[in-house]
């Protein structure tokens, strides 16, 4: 399963990085920075109304390339622009090409809060992604245990940040709300076999309280794709290929929210 290869390149990353600034030294410079109260990711999609998590990336494992041209930071830009509660930046660099200098600058240049889009299976990638200026982390329940997850989410939280817990399943959804998740993310794509079905976040919806933020993930194509999910209750969605393919994103965005034009 992919999911397994991703986690395995990753520990095969972050081993490679312990060698040029070790754990005790990344988590002594990250514990040292202050908390930044403006750019809270759960107080930006708590807000009234489904919040729009905006994605960039260059590629994934189910489509390959998605964008041949990168602007990078004029996307951030863009979302940023036409009101974006959040923006998520890939950073894993083997399947999705992204990198640490993006989410960086991306971090440096908005106002809004941005979410660290990698594959979390070590603290001290909690660390690096407060020093790259993130607001939010990734954490992912079928790579986890429920141990690691209550001290990742804890230590998150003494970072200032917020971590979106990311489930697929009744079992994991369980389990994100054992290990005291206050933003339940649920993937509409399938990892075995790619195929994409809103009714999952749909379904998973009614198994967690509403005091918990809920984000309905991927394949969010239209404005009714959109209608149905705050239907549903759900606080935000996080998207991506659908805005990287388009020409015009804040048309796109503005499309998708049902703007009067
Ligand atoms: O591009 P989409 O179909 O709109 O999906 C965005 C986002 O949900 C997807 O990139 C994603 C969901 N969970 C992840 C975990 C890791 C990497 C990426 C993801």
């Amino acid at each position: 399963m992919i999911l397994d290869k991703l986690a395995k390149s990753t520990r095969k990353r972050v081993e490679e990085k312990k060698k040029i600034k070790s754990y005790k030294e990344i988590e002594r410079e990250a514990l040292s920075l202050s908390i930044n109260q403006d750019k809270s990711f759960y107080e930006a999609i708590r807000k009234d109304g489904i919040s729009f998590i905006c994605e960039i990336k260059q590629a994934s494992p189910s489509k390959g390339i998605i964008a041949e041209n990168f602007p990078y930071m004029d996307i951030a830009i863009e979302y940023e622009a036409v009101g974006a509660s959040a923006i998520s930046v890939l950073t894993e660099p083997e399947y999705f090409k992204g990198k640490d200098e993006y989410l960086l600058q991306i971090s440096e240049k908005v106002k809004i809060p941005t979410l660290r889009k990698d594959f979390t299976v070590d603290p001290y990638q909690i660390y690096e992604a407060k020093l790259l200026g993130a607001s939010a982390i990734l954490l992912i329940c079928s790579l986890l245990t429920l141990e690691e997850l209550k001290s990742y989410n804890k230590i998150t939280k003494e970072l200032g940040l917020s971590a979106l817990i990311e489930a697929h399943d009744e079992e994991e959804v369980k389990k994100a709300i054992e290990c005291g998740g206050d933003i339940i993310g649920v993937n509409n794509r399938n990892l075995k076999d790619f195929t994409v079905d809103l009714t999952n976040s749909i379904r998973l919806r009614e198994l967690v309280p509403k005091d918990i933020l809920f984000v309905s993930e991927s394949g969010i194509q239209t404005p009714e794709d959109i209608q149905r999910l705050q239907a549903n209750n759900v606080d935000a969605v996080l998207i991506g290929e659908t805005f990287m393919r388009s020409e015009n994103k804040k048309e796109m965005i503005r499309k998708l929210r049902g703007d009067e034009i």
